[in-house]
């Protein structure tokens, strides 16, 4: 749902505004610019499910933005405040995302308008699949031409029913798994992805916190350690990104906004504990040990040290800016800022993470599992060779744990095969995405700090991404 106040521009304008700030500083060829930033193509559905004896009609959407690189990627979102200017946007981002971090795709998204908590299971099931065959049947799911991927209200669940949708209606394509990502493991996933985004939040973070320059233009010092934190959507992205940088940092996670208010504690909130009580009542209200507020977005405005808005678009907006008080934002959703409250925030020195760069785990991960898919070859597996030594190690170290424990646990050959899969394929997936967002902060600060007349990551990371895109043009032809 934006956010995004009636008085300011829409998603997409915003989006076209920033875009706009960077090709000033740029000198592409004359129409160039126009190609690169209008929207290629929209595609708008509506169809029926019969539900409870009754037919229901939903509109969904597939943007394509840029074909520059195919196939074009990005999530499908599931959310009654989906339209074509919000799928429009983010495909948009999608494409300045993908070249940022060298994924080899055009930019992409999806969108159904739905509440997903209307329905059951089952229900959820038949949309979806109706949903992915009337996409696919015009090329709008296929391994080379457009992968999915999940977003708000979409998870692995929905990926593995549009994957095996694809895979009946085109029995003879090899590589059917990889017409989406995001999948389970047991139906062609990858290790790492669920917390892709997160963990990628946390990689940016810690390669911000790498640099003493760009911690002192956000009048910060010291480590991640101890800091203290405010996360809006305790979601996917927003999950993961705050446990990670909880236990594995030391930040504090001193709030959590939820679309039922807000929780404060300034001693710290456990975020788990938090997740588990929202998976049970369906919100934070009654949370125990923390202070709650029914005026979520206000808790925005906290005195902390890190902001991490990780659910909906234009949720810092002219409205609130100027009362931010977090130095350092990471925009773990994507558009959380709108092209108005970037100017305020800018002024005030704010530094801003930029989306296209922050949540761009999520996008590196379903690269690797759309390889593996296509390779038809378990991710790691070359390199078992090199690595088995290592591996004997950790056979031994269960065995003699498995010795230990007797009775009490029971290592099956299975169990032990399938652990050593896994963390192969974790730490391969983990290292692959640290590297990818150490390069492409690298390549963004870069030019930050190369130029006068770039003063923000943001400005920065659309001109590299657009350098990319159209290098990409020019070499093939439009
Ligand atoms: N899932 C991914 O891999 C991925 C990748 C890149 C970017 N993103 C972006 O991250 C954002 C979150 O996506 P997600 O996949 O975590 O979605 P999600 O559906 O898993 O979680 C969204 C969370 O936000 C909460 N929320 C809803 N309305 C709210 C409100 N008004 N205030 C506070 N919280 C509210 C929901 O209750 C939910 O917990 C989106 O902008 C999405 O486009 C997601």
């Amino acid at each position: 749902m934006s956010m995004t106040p009636a008085n300011e521009p829409t998603f997409r304008e915003s989006v076209d505004l920033m875009f706009n700030r960077a090709v000033a500083l740029m000198d592409l060829p004359p129409g160039l610019e126009e190609k690169i930033r209008v929207c290629n193509s929209t595609y708008t559905v509506r169809f029926g499910v019969r539900l409870r004896g009754q037919i229901r009609t939903f509109t969904g959407y597939r943007s394509v933005h840029s074909e520059h690189m195919e196939p074009v990627k990005g999530g499908i979102r599931f959310a009654t405040s989906v339209n074509q200017d919000e799928v429009e946007a983010l495909a948009a981002l999608m494409t300045y995302k993908c070249a940022l971090v060298e994924a080899p795709f055009g930019g992409s998204k999806g969108g159904l308008c739905i509440d997903p908590r209307e329905y059951d299971e089952h229900e959820m099931e038949q949309i979806t699949r109706r949903f992915a065959y009337e996409l696919a049947k015009r090329d709008m799911i296929h391994p080379a031409q457009n992968v999915p991927a999940p977003d708000m209200g979409t998870g692995e669940r929905e990926m593995a029913w549009i994957a095996d949708q694809y895979a009946r209606m085109n029995t003879t394509d090899i590589n059917a798994r990889a017409c989406v990502t995001g999948k389970p493991l047991n139906a062609g996933g990858i290790s790492g992805r669920v917390e892709a985004t997160g963990r990628g939040v946390q990689y940016a973070l810690r390669e911000f916190f790498r640099s003493p320059d760009d911690k002192k233009a956000a009048n910060l010092a010291g480590s991640l350690d101890g800091k203290r934190v405010v996360v809006q959507g305790l979601g996917n992205v927003g999950y993961h990104a705050a446990k990670f940088l909880q236990s594995e940092d030391g930040c504090k996670i001193i709030g959590i906004i939820e679309h039922d208010g807000a929780l404060f504690n300034e001693v710290g909130l456990d975020v788990d504990a938090v997740r588990d009580w929202i998976v049970k009542h369906g919100g934070v209200t009654g949370f125990p040990d923390a202070a709650h507020t029914a005026e979520g977005a206000s808790v925005l405005e906290s005195d902390c040290d890190i902001l991490i808005p990780a659910a909906l678009e234009g949720v810092i907006n002219l409205t609130n800016a100027k009362n931010i008080q977090a130095p350092l934002i990471i925009e773990a959703a994507n558009g959380p800022i709108t092209a108005g409250a970037d100017d305020i925030l800018r002024g005030k020195g704010t530094v801003i993470i930029p989306d296209m760069y922050a949540n761009a785990g999520g996008v590196t991960v379903s690269y690797f599992e759309w390889v593996k898919n296509l390779s038809h070859i378990r991710f790691g597996r070359m390199q078992r060779r090199q690595e088995e030594a290592r591996h004997q190690l950790v056979i031994d170290e269960l065995q003699r744990l498995d010795d230990m424990l007797g009775d009490a646990w029971s290592m099956t050959p299975d169990f032990k095969e399938k652990y050593l899969r896994g963390a192969d394929e974790l730490e391969l997936v983990r290292s692959g995405l640290d590297d990818t967002m150490r390069i492409a902060y690298q390549s963004m600060r870069e030019m930050w700090h190369s130029r006068e007349d770039v003063q923000d990551l943001r400005t920065a990371a659309y001109i590299v991404s657009i350098s990319k895109v159209a290098a990409s043009y020019r070499a093939k032809g439009l």
